[in-house]
């Protein structure tokens, strides 16, 4: 049981593709099975468990999970509502002597464990073993998913019949995307990793804690970074997105636009077109408090022509181009909202969305949400889930770009930018706790740092 901190995430063709590479499915689920029995056995103390088995090999799991517990000594029972259809799920269950409760009839424990579908299930559940599942989980102190809450896709975050919330969910052998996707991820809980040493290859990961380009000896405020920001109706918001650069860690951040006042480590000046063409700019971030007039549209058509590695937000995705060749390194930050306004609506799941967005636009996407899905246009996917749900507030998108800037500005190559500035902000919305706004967000980006 491991964080999944980094880890590929794999889809159920994927997955399955690496169980066959691998051979020895047997072995696969004697190790996912022992897996789930020995992190049972760790958070269960002396209390008796149930598990629920499926029709496939999740139920399989299940059995084996079961025997071990037996053999380990610890109390525990099993619930089915249908015998087992595969070989492995019937070898499995040949193996557990005790009985095996109907689900409907079922007594609750006090840790359940839920075996009842993975990356196989195809359908919603019927509706009466799904109201038995919960009603077994709501008389559990602690749920237990194997490999996926029972009722959620695997692919897509989508979410076929809902199931409890588990508090964890023991993902085997790799990470899915409906772990990470909402709505699907937030059935999950806690997602820990058995490894089961499959080794898969993939391009999706798992956000983890990226190597930030931190100042050495001989570093100076423009090698540290450069950032400017282009300024525009509500200056509010792009002096938010200029504090977090700074915060960020960017040596010099330039605001190019109205407003005054503190702090004063922000460097003002009144915009004009020729400020960009400063070489010493490492990124230029427009969008935040924009405006979508025709002066917000000369500042962005300046800021396209400049050359400089951009960072793309808020009003000026509304006025982007998606299809326009790029001259420069380019990141975008759309919610779901924007990405529709930008590549039309689509019913694909969000990394799939993102993937051929930033395939499309020849850009770094940052499609932003509880679930941040961060893509190349060379296929590389990111994603960071688990944010806050207290950053559903004014201004936390503007404090992204404005960390994005810092970090395009510090030399990172745009996909490892969007990735580092995806973790800080995140981890500094942990730090701010609940009910903070944009501007504590900002402060906490120099403590996560
Ligand atoms: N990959 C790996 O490396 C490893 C994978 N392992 C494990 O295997 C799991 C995948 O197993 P799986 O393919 O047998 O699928 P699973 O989710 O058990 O269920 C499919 C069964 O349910 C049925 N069915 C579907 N929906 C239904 C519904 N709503 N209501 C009723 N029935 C429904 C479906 O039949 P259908 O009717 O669709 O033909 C089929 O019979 C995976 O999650 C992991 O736990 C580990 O053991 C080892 C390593
Ligand atoms: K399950």
């Amino acid at each position: 049981m491991i964080p999944i901190d980094g880890h590929p995430i794999l889809t159920a063709a994927t997955m399955r593709a690496a169980e066959q590479a691998h051979g020895n499915l047997s072995a696969l689920m004697a190790q996912a099975g022992a897996g789930v029995a020995t992190a049972a056995r760790r958070l269960a103390g002396a209390s008796e468990v149930l598990v629920l088995c499926g029709p496939g090999n999740n139920g399989g799991d299940g059995y084996v999970a079961a025997v071990e517990l037996h053999v380990a000594g610890h109390p525990v029972r099993v619930a089915a509502a249908t015998e087992p259809r595969t070989d492995l799920a019937r070898a499995a269950r040949a193996r557990w002597t005790g009985p095996v409760e109907p689900l409907a009839t079922a007594r609750p424990a006090p840790i359940l464990i839920d075996a009842l579908f993975g990356t196989g299930l195809s359908r919603p559940l019927d509706a009466v073993h799904a109201m038995h599942f919960h009603r077994l989980a709501a008389a559990a102190r602690l749920t237990i998913a194997v490999d996926l809450p029972s009722g959620v896709t695997t692919d897509d975050g989508r979410v076929l019949t809902e199931p409890p919330r588990c508090h964890l969910t023991l993902a085997l052998g790799a990470v899915k995307p409906s772990h990470l996707l909402q709505p699907a991820a937030r059935y999950a809980g806690h997602v820990r990793l058995i490894d089961l040493g499959l080794s898969p290859a993939s391009v999706a990961t798992v956000i983890a804690r990226p190597a930030f380009r931190d100042p050495g000896p001989d570093t100076h405020k423009y090698s540290r970074g450069m950032v400017a920001l282009v300024g525009g109706a509500m200056p509010g918001a792009s002096e938010l997105a200029s504090i977090a650069a700074l915060r960020a860690g960017a040596g010099y951040v330039l605001h190019l636009g109205d407003g005054t006042g503190p702090p004063h480590a922000l460097v003002r000046r009144p915009w004009s077109a020729g400020a960009l063409t400063d070489p010493r700019i490492g990124a230029v971030v427009i969008g935040p408090g924009l405006g979508r007039d025709d002066t917000a549209r000369d500042r962005l058509a300046t800021a396209l022509a400049s050359g400089r590695p951009l960072v793309i937000d808020g009003d000026a995705l509304h006025l982007l181009d998606a299809d326009a060749p790029r001259s420069a390194q380019t990141i975008l930050t759309p919610h779901a909202g924007e990405i529709d306004a930008l590549f039309g609506k689509s019913t694909a799941s969000k990394i799939d969305r993102a993937r051929v967005a930033a395939a499309r636009a020849d850009v770094v996407v940052i499609f932003k949400g509880p679930d941040t899905v961060i893509a190349a246009p060379d296929s590389r996917v990111t994603v960071s889930a688990d944010a806050s749900d207290w950053l559903s507030a004014a201004g936390t998108g503007d404090v992204l770009a404005g960390a994005t800037g810092a970090m395009l500005a510090s030399g990172l190559p745009p996909f490892e930018a969007a990735t580092a500035a995806v973790w800080l902000h995140r981890e500094a919305a942990r730090l701010c706790g609940r009910s903070f706004i944009a501007d504590d967000l900002v402060g906490a980006l120099s403590r996560v740092r």
